[in-house]
């Protein structure tokens, strides 16, 4: 498939796809294209495995346009450090703590600002991080 027919059909029905295997550029296009149908850039972990190195990273960059409001979502990084844990230590239950807390904090309504709706709770960046590792560590 083309690059801009996939790009069409990602919009027109993104159910169509699982894995798209495609070259670095596109690839890089086509992600953050995806990463919207999804809701948000900063809720999706990304892993680069290959080799006896792997290279875990949130799909977004630095956020420069936000950078010291306090927005940022952090989901994206803890999810990534939670694919760490399951692919390149080999802890399935270390990673499912931190996943299940990222999933029960959503739960409760908590949102950062990318991620906010109606009737939900908002919370800051740090807000957000805390409320994680509070769920991880058992203290909520
Ligand atoms: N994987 C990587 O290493 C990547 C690095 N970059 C680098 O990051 C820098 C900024 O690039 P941009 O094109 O601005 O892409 P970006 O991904 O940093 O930001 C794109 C848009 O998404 C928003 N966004 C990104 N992360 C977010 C988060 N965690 N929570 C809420 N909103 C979030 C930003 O506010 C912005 O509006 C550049 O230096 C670029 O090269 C960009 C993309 C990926
Ligand atoms: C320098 C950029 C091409 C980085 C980027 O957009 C990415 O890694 O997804």
């Amino acid at each position: 498939m083309y690059v801009d027919n996939c790009a069409m059909q990602l919009v027109r029905n993104p159910k169509h796809f699982d894995v798209i295997i495609t070259e670095n550029m596109f690839g890089d296009i086509l992600t953050d294209q995806a990463a919207m149908l999804t809701g948000s850039i900063g809720m999706l972990p990304s892993a680069s495995i290959g080799g006896s190195v792997a290279l875990y990273e949130p799909v977004h960059g630095s956020a420069p346009d936000i950078a010291g409001q306090k927005k940022a979502n952090p989901i994206a990084t803890i999810l990534s450090a939670a694919m760490m844990l399951k692919y390149s230590f080999h802890m399935p239950e270390a990673a499912d703590s931190v996943s299940q807390a990222v999933s029960a904090v959503l739960e409760k309504g908590y949102r950062t600002p990318d991620i906010m709706e109606d009737g939900k709770t908002p919370v800051n960046t740090e807000e957000m991080g805390e409320l994680i590792r509070k769920h991880i560590i058992g203290e909520s």
